[in-house]
This record gives C-alpha cells, structure tokens and sequence, in this order.
C-alpha cells in the first residue's frame, strides 16, 4: 500500500506542477504490442501533454519488450482528459502481477480514473479470424489464474474492492456498443469480432495441441497480457474495454506425422514476434481512430 501511496502522491504533484488548473483523467489507456501510436492522438499543445518515464515512477518497472516504450502520458484526446500507458509489463519478463497491475492501482487511488481501454495483440484461434483483424474482448479465460497465478491473490485491499469479485459481466456492454458503433460511424471495414481472450503466462507461442486446447475450453484469440489489468479495474469498480488486434492464426493442425511420405513445409504459420509488430503497424491506425472515438465519448 505504501508505494501505491507515494507513486500517487509522485504523480499528482507532477500533474498539478504541470497542468496548474484542475487536469482529472477519466480513463487509462493501456497500449499493446506495436501499438503505441495510439498515442499520437493526444493533442500536443493546449494544453501540452506530461510524459513521464515508468524509471522516474516510485515502484513502476520498465518494459523489457520490443514495441513497448516506457512511458505514462497524461493530456487531452479529443478534448478528454485520459493517462496512456506507453508500453506494458508482461508476467514473462519476469514482473510480479502486482507489479504490472501498480498502475490501476495508483491511479484509482489518485481517484479520477473510473474506466480502461486495453488494447493488446493476439493469436487467432478461432477459425474465422484472419490476421490483421479486430476483436472487442466480451470475456475471458484466466488460465494462469485456475493454478493461483491471480492479481487479487493475497490479503485484499478492502477499501478498493470485495474479496470475492464477480467477473461475470466484465466487459462493459456499453462500451461495447459503442465501439461498434463509432466503427459504423467511421466506416472502418475491417473485421470487428466479438469474442473470448485466453490468457496465457507465455513467452513461448502456443503448441498446436496448446491451441486445440484453447479451442475447446472456449478461446477466440490467445495472448500473454491484459487479463491481470482487467481484474484490477474491475476490482477497482471501473468499466473496462478491452481490443485485440489479432496477428496471426494460431497453428493449430497435428504436426505433420514422421510417417508421411511427403514432408511437408515445416514453417507454415509459425508465430513471430516480429509478425505481431508487423501486424501490429498495419491495423495500428484503425485500433488509434476507434479508440480515440470511443475516449471522445467518454
Ligand atoms: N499465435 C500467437 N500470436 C500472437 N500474437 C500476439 N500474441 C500475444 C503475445 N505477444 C507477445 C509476443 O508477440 C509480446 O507480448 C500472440 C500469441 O500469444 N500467440
């Protein structure tokens, strides 16, 4: 609790040192892989946005991973005071989930944020997914979570939230709507799925028997983010929108059996960082105009 405290005190003191007037952000934007021009959205002047490094944050720790930057920046999009993450922790670099999940908890401590809009990229397990294509998350698998790697683990922080959350209806439907309905209003054509995000610890991309599996318990999309971020909000009471941009599909036929005759091409779909970064900059502009609509709502 005492570092949520002082981070809190930290940045609203380099807030009010920087906007002088009232600045009160009503929603954190968290962005994913290859994702962060989502912050080219907030205005630069009038007034300027405040960067700040994640170093310079008591208790924040930096992102390890290529196409994540390591920033908080907090100014106007589309008139509306928001806190964008640029760049996420992820549990495979090693992070604990309190420690990718400080910054809801700060923020919600500093007492304006009351939403989330995460954005993350994705593996596509369902079969009509193509890469490039969106889905607005409407629940979740916890895996990690089934075996007590859980966010809410440990003593609980009563004055945020029940011991035992409800999860049930997670993902806002207002939000929801609106998000297909500013893509309506935007005429953005590429496909927005409505689907389940399954959430793995990672860093190894799925096996094939790994997504068969994920099919079956129910998954759309498979990713190694998010979920910890979303329990968080939730627990804080906040309305969360959660967007994967889905990067590939997931390889998800046997492998090819030592008794074929034929050996077939080895390196069909195989997932790559790369690819998802790839991916990531051909989608980003729509991901940055939907989300920056749906913020103007706000
Ligand atoms: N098949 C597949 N495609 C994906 N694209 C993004 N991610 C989410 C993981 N993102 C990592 C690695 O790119 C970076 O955080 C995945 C994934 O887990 N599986």
């Amino acid at each position: 609790r005492s570092i949520i405290h002082s981070a809190a005190e930290f940045l609203a003191a380099r807030v009010k040192a920087h906007f002088l007037d009232d600045f009160r952000p009503r929603v954190l934007i968290i962005c994913g892989s290859g994702l962060g021009g989502i912050s080219n959205k907030i205005s630069s002047d009038d007034p300027k946005p405040l960067e700040i490094g994640y170093d310079d944050i008591p208790g924040f720790k930096k992102s390890t991973v290529a196409g994540h930057q390591g920033a908080l920046i907090f100014g106007k999009m589309n008139g509306v005071p928001v806190v964008l993450m640029n760049g996420r922790l992820h549990g495979y670099e090693g992070h604990y989930l309190f420690e990718i999940t400080l910054p809801i908890r700060v923020l919600h401590h500093m007492g304006d944020v009351k939403q989330l809009i995460v954005t993350n990229a994705a593996g596509g397990i369902n079969p009509k997914f193509e890469p490039c294509d969106l889905m607005c998350i409407y629940d979740h698998i916890n895996l990690p979570g089934f075996a007590g790697l859980h966010p809410l683990k440990g003593s609980n922080f009563d004055e945020t939230g029940p011991r035992f959350l409800p999860l049930s209806d997670a993902y806002d439907l207002g939000l929801r709507k609106l998000l297909f309905k500013k893509k309506q209003e935007l005429g953005i054509d590429r496909p927005l799925h409505e689907g389940t995000y399954m959430y793995v610890s990672g860093p190894t991309f799925e096996t094939r028997a790994e997504s068969r599996l994920i099919r079956q318990l129910g998954g759309d999309a498979v990713g190694m983010s998010t979920v910890p971020e979303i329990i968080i909000a939730r627990h804080c009471g906040w309305r969360v929108l959660a967007l994967s941009l889905i990067t590939n599909k997931c390889v998800i036929d046997p492998p090819p059996s030592a008794l074929e005759t034929e050996q077939p091409p080895m390196d069909q779909g195989i997932a790559s960082h790369a690819e998802v970064l790839e991916n990531g900059k051909k989608a980003s502009l729509d991901v940055e105009l939907l989300v920056a609509a749906v913020v103007s709502e706000l």
